[in-house]
């Protein structure tokens, strides 16, 4: 059980996270923290700057921790900061998927999340980055990133419009051409998605990396290579099942170091947010470099 009691929190709102409305969120943290002598602050993101203006906050005050309310995006902008600090990362969950925050078995319902404020324990994660960016979830080139792409330019979020535009995208795409080394192997070929994993699942709940765990100091490359269409509905099941690693599309390599030689110039992502990081991506692994709070009952288990 963390025994330091928290007493100053800089909350970062995600205002247009998941599509949900946060006013009442908001009134809610400024009572529940007002009511147990805790100081807080609230900053809304606004799409711009925001890194910045975060990073001076946190510099210029000592808060003992901040917490992340949003989706995968808005905790990838608040971890970067806290990577090799001794300040810890909490999440209230208000995205369109939340996958780290489901992977840390952190509660969904937003009232139980807040309760992480008074109750928790905190526990050291890995973190990895792809040409210097930190990655705490899950990246990939392919397919995914594709629909990531059209999501993220799109005009409504939520996990509804993702699975439309996966649907649209599905029968006309091309695996593209990959190379990567890693410190124990080499993969030369073919890909429909190359997924960088720190974390196991999607925010969507489709499990790319079942066996993948969060302080282990490892990372995975979770490859699908290329299949006939009518084996997509089989892919899917075994995504949704945790059994994706059966699949005979599938390939894993278990890495601390890899390059990625992107040929074809595919798209990508960290985090869910679309990035262009060149044709030459180095991941490196940071481990247990971020802290992160968590229910009291995670104390004990493998993360
Ligand atoms: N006020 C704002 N207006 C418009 N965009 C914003 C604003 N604040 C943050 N953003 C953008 O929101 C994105 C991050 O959203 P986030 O990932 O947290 O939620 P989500 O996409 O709904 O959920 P998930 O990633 O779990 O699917 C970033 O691209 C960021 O630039």
């Amino acid at each position: 059980m963390e025994e330091k009691k928290h007493n100053r929190l800089l909350f970062v709102i995600n205002p247009i996270a998941g599509d949900i409305d946060k006013e009442e969120l908001e009134e809610e943290i400024r009572e529940e923290c007002s009511s147990h002598d805790i100081h807080c602050e609230i900053y809304r993101t606004t799409g711009e700057d925001d890194k910045e203006i975060i990073r001076q906050k946190i510099q210029t005050k000592e808060f003992d921790s901040v917490y992340a309310v949003g989706g995968d995006g808005t905790v990838n902008l608040v971890a970067s900061l806290l990577i090799h600090t001794d300040t810890p990362l909490g999440i209230i969950p208000l995205g369109s998927g939340n996958g780290l925050s489901k992977d840390l078995i952190i509660p969904q319902d937003t009232e139980e999340a807040l309760e992480l404020v008074h109750e928790h324990v905190v526990r050291n994660i890995d973190t990895i980055t792809l040409n210097g960016h930190p990655s705490i979830h899950l990246s990939d080139l392919g397919f995914n990133a594709l629909v990531v792409e059209r999501f993220c330019a799109g005009e409504t979020r939520g996990p509804g419009s993702y699975a439309w535009i996966a649907m649209q995208e599905y029968m006309s795409y091309e695996p593209k051409n990959y190379r990567i080394e890693t410190d124990a192997e080499v993969f030369e070929g073919t890909a429909f998605m190359v997924t960088i994993a720190n974390a196991n699942a999607f925010g969507s709940n489709a499990n790319i990396n079942p066996n993948g765990i969060l302080n282990d100091g490892r990372f995975e490359i979770c490859l699908i290579e290329p299949f006939p269409k009518a084996a997509g509905i089989g892919i899917l099941y075994k995504l949704y099942t945790d059994s994706i690693d059966t699949s005979v599309y599938t390939r894993r390599l278990s890495c601390k170091w890899a390059k990625i030689y992107n040929l074809d110039g595919e798209v990508m992502h960290i985090d869910g947010e679309p990035i262009d990081l060149g044709t030459e991506v180095t991941v490196e692994m940071h481990p247990k470099s971020l802290k992160v709070i968590l229910p009291p009952t995670q104390n004990e288990k493998e993360l």
